[in-house]
């Protein structure tokens, strides 16, 4: 890495030449920036204050996502984390982790949630986990855009299932309801989402991300060597602090659970995005420090987070 990429260090906006279009692209932001975002609890903070998260993640075939959304949720400073997965999820989710909240997917009523205050800040994950195949997973997730009122963050299988009409009228009309939505696509997942909404899927990634942004009226961080975080002003930041250790199944769910996490603690959803994807990076790079780029997994990124908010401190 050559001292300008140094991460934290401050770099010059620069327009570039993009496939087909031009969009500004921000360098990422430096440690300062992101330090002054990290919310540490008050001293008078209770479980209620400090955050409530719900996901809603994990189809029988992929418990394990629920388990790393959910275990990165709560390990970035969720005061309440509560996990609804498919039933039988439930006992792995359970057992790893006993401080969890666990529940049956089917008890999930996004409708009864009550409004999203400053001093009972909230926020919803949906997706990790889900299996596109399942089709009756689709009202679950509409339903959840539909009527959820917080904070919403989509991933995985459920970014798969949003790629259509419907999808895009329901993130636009919370849009007009004020109500924020974040998308997390890999490069496989933006390509479906373009499609759902008649964007060319061929973009250049800073170019993709802003498009997407527009037309779904979301935050989209689109993940990959670098991960380029949009919304709909037309500017893509690029956060170019990750490691090819991190390109190994399970990271994803982790990243969803980290900026879930911020968003539930009421921190804005572009900043709580652009904090999320550092604090990731900077996590794999702390790990592979420890174990090696070969030997890092996604649990890894949970236990080296503490590393990684170190890492920004000045
Ligand atoms: N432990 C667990 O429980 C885990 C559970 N997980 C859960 O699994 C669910 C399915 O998610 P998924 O990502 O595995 O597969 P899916 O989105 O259906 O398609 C992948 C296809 O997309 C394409 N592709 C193109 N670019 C790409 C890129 N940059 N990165 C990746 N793919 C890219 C590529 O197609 P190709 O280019 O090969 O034609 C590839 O074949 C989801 O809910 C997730 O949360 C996982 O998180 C793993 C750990
Ligand atoms: N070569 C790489 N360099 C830096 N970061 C990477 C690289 N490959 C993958 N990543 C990061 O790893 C994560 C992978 O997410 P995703 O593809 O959704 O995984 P999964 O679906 O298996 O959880 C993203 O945050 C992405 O930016």
């Amino acid at each position: 890495m050559n001292a300008e990429n140094t991460p934290g260090r401050p770099r010059a906006e620069m327009t570039a030449p993009m496939h087909r279009e031009t969009v500004r692209v921000r360098p990422g932001r430096t440690n300062a920036e992101l330090a002054a975002l990290v919310p540490h609890p008050a001293a008078d903070a209770n479980k209620y204050t400090r955050g409530h998260l719900s996901l809603v993640v994990g189809s029988a075939a992929y418990p394990g996502a629920a388990c790393l959304a959910s275990a990165a949720g709560e390990r970035a400073g969720a005061g309440y984390t509560e996990v609804f997965c498919a039933g039988k999820s439930m006992i792995t989710v359970r057992g790893w982790r006993p401080s969890l909240v666990v529940r049956d997917w089917h008890t999930w009523k996004p409708e009864r949630i009550a409004a999203v205050r400053a001093d009972r800040p909230a926020a919803c994950v949906i997706g990790c986990g889900f299996d596109a195949e399942e089709r009756a997973l689709t009202s679950l997730l509409m339903e959840t855009v539909r009527a959820y009122p917080g904070p919403l963050l989509i991933d995985g299988g459920a970014l798969t299932l949003l790629a259509n009409a419907t999808g895009l009228r329901l993130c636009r009309r919370r849009a007009e309801a004020g109500l924020p939505t974040v998308l997390t696509p890999h490069g496989g997942e933006a390509a479906r989402l373009a499609r759902g909404a008649q964007v060319d899927e061929t973009l250049e990634p800073p170019a993709l991300a802003c498009a997407l942004a527009d037309a779904y009226r979301a935050v989209v961080a689109l993940k990959g060597p670098t991960t380029f975080i949009a919304s709909s002003d037309g500017a893509a930041e690029a956060m170019d602090r990750g490691t090819a250790a991190l390109a190994k199944a399970g990271t994803g769910d982790v990243l969803a659970g980290f900026i879930g996490s911020l968003l539930a603690q009421g921190i804005a959803p572009r900043d709580a995005a652009a904090l999320g994807c550092a604090l990731h990076a900077e996590a794999g790079r702390a790990a592979a420090d420890a174990l090696t780029d070969i030997c890092v997994s996604a649990e890894d990124l949970i236990t080296y987070l503490p590393a990684a908010l170190r890492a920004l401190e000045p």
